[in-house]
């Protein structure tokens, strides 16, 4: 008695939940695929970040390295040997140079002038004591908040001393 009872009440619950449950499933597989390809993006999107950051890491620490060696074995130690004014002056020329091609539309010499430019900054971070990670976490801050907001959230004397 009891078993019929129990094999009747499996009997019909099955076609029960089939009915319902196949939707109802490949809904949830839809939503777990959209999931997976969202914190798919997210990674991957992370992972070019972290490659674009160890890069320049990577060219800091070695430019550091080269301060007070041999200037006639590294570019780096003789652009550091030359002292702030001759370092600051070589990055506004590389500054120059990249805003040159970048109003002539040439983007493939833009991308080696725009090279020339971040090894120029690194060099005058480096005589300077700034670490990248200062301006990384400079950058991260103003991760999210709109150019336009902050410029409209500046107390008023400074936006009119600067016009
Ligand atoms: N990214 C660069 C890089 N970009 C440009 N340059 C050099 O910058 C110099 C630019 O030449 P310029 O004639 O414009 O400048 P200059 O020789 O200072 O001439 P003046 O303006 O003083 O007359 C060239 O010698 C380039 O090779 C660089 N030198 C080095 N690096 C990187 O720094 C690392 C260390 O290099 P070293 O310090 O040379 O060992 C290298 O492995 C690279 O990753």
């Amino acid at each position: 008695m009891t078993k019929k009872a129990s094999t009747k009440a499996t009997a019909k619950a099955t076609p029960k939940t089939q009915s319902k449950a196949t939707p109802k499933s490949s809904v949830k597989k839809e939503a777990v695929a959209k999931k997976t390809e969202k914190v798919k993006e997210v990674l991957e999107d992370k992972l070019s970040q972290s490659a674009d950051e160890t890069v320049l890491d990577r060219l800091y620490t070695v430019v550091q390295s080269r301060k007070g060696t041999d200037p006639s074995l590294s570019h780096s130690a003789r652009l550091l040997s030359r002292g702030t004014y001759k370092i600051a002056q070589k990055f506004g020329e590389e500054a120059v140079e990249c805003l040159i091609e970048a109003v002539a539309g040439r983007k493939d010499l833009l991308v080696g002038e725009s090279a020339d430019v971040l090894y120029h900054l690194i060099v005058l971070w480096v005589d300077a004591g700034v670490t990248p990670e200062e301006v990384w976490a400079e950058l991260r801050r103003r991760e999210g908040t709109s150019g336009i907001a902050e410029k409209a959230s500046r107390p008023k004397e400074i936006l009119s001393k600067k016009g």
